[in-house]
């Protein structure tokens, strides 16, 4: 059996003065192995990148605050520990890869200063000696060239070749857990997928257990070993791709699936799921999801869905699943 890295249990985030805040993150729970790609998805606003921030202890506070739960790295839990003891996790045992490389990267530094400090900040390597560590790690993200491109400034590289330099530093100290959001939104569709496949081969050669963030299904479907989609603040589905691919089982799930584009389709506009992700302010009662749903019936204005069980490991929170029983 993989080793579980990490278990989220029961999380709540709320933003906003305690007592009148409105909660991001409502009972979110999930784990991760070594070795396994788990995929989080869903529409803008539905609590991803917080959820994320909150494993690093980055949530912004205030407004932002983790009013509940346990994030447990190894069964240690990261919930309530101090900077220092935060910053010896980042970037050590848990990194992170955002959207935009540039402006995660520093523009006034070479990209072999940077990647060079993560080195000296948490191995204690020398000068030197995080130079030619910081040489194996371009050379191991693909990138040709390594001298010169070291020398070089973030500008003066593709967003391709940037992105590619943000896994190089978050890969510096070989980190247990990675954790991707969005990375490769702001790449053209070309540099995407090479970016996904140089991901998810690091992933496998080194053994992390990496979080990819995403909106896009179609990227899931290509790195992703188990996805947890979420709506509102909380999972409405969860369970191995092949699974949730063949038998989505949430009418949100389902949307989001039709919404993916066929290759061969030319398509001016994405298509969209029709109606807005509520504010967090006016969450509607009972489903959250109800107002949007083409299946809605009266019961799920009045009563929130507990997920059930629609195959191993595959979990929907639909009360059209009420009284479903899998064979096992
Ligand atoms: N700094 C903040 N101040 C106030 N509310 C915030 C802040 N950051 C996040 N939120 C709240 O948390 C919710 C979830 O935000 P989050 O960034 O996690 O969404 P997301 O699913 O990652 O969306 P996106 O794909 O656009 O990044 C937001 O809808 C917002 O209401």
């Amino acid at each position: 059996m993989a080793e579980e890295l990490l278990r989220v249990e029961n999380l709540r985030i709320g933003f906003g003065r305690p007592g009148s805040e409105h909660i991001a993150v409502d009972g979110v729970s999930f784990s991760v192995d070594a070795g396994e790609v788990l995929g989080i998805v869903g529409e803008s606003g539905c609590g991803k990148s917080i959820t994320a921030l909150s494993i690093l202890g980055l949530v912004p506070d205030p407004p932002g605050r983790i009013t509940g739960g346990r994030i447990r790295l190894r069964g240690r839990d990261l919930v309530g520990l101090d900077e220092s003891a935060l910053n010896a996790v980042r970037g050590k045992e848990i990194s992170m890869i955002f959207q935009e490389p540039m402006t995660a990267l520093n523009p006034l530094f070479t990209v072999g200063e940077q990647i060079g400090e993560t080195l000296r900040v948490h191995e204690g390597l020398s000068k030197a000696q995080a130079r030619v560590r910081a040489l194996e790690l371009v050379r191991k993200v693909g990138i040709g060239n390594p001298e010169q491109r070291l020398d070089q400034y973030p500008h003066e590289l593709s967003g391709g070749m940037r992105q590619r330099i943000m896994i190089a530093i978050a890969l510096a100290c070989g980190p247990k857990v990675l954790i991707a959001d969005e990375p490769t939104t702001a790449l053209d569709v070309t540099i995407q997928a090479q970016i996904l496949v140089l991901l998810r081969q690091l992933q496998r050669e080194m053994g992390m257990g990496v979080i990819l963030i995403t909106h896009d299904l179609g990227v899931v479907a290509q790195v992703v070993d188990r996805v947890i989609v979420m709506y509102a603040g909380q999972i409405v589905e969860e369970g191995a791709v092949h699974a949730v691919f063949e038998r989505p089982s949430h009418p949100y799930t389902r949307l989001l699936l039709e919404s993916i584009p066929a290759l061969d389709e030319e398509q001016e506009r994405l298509p969209t799921i029709a109606g807005m992700v509520p504010a967090l302010s006016s969450l509607p009662q009972g489903c959250r999801f109800h107002p949007r749903c083409p299946s809605a019936r009266a019961a799920c204005r009045e009563r929130a869905p507990t997920p059930v069980e629609i195959g191993p490991g595959h979990r929907a929170a639909c009360i059209a699943l009420n009284g479903y029983r899998h064979e096992a």
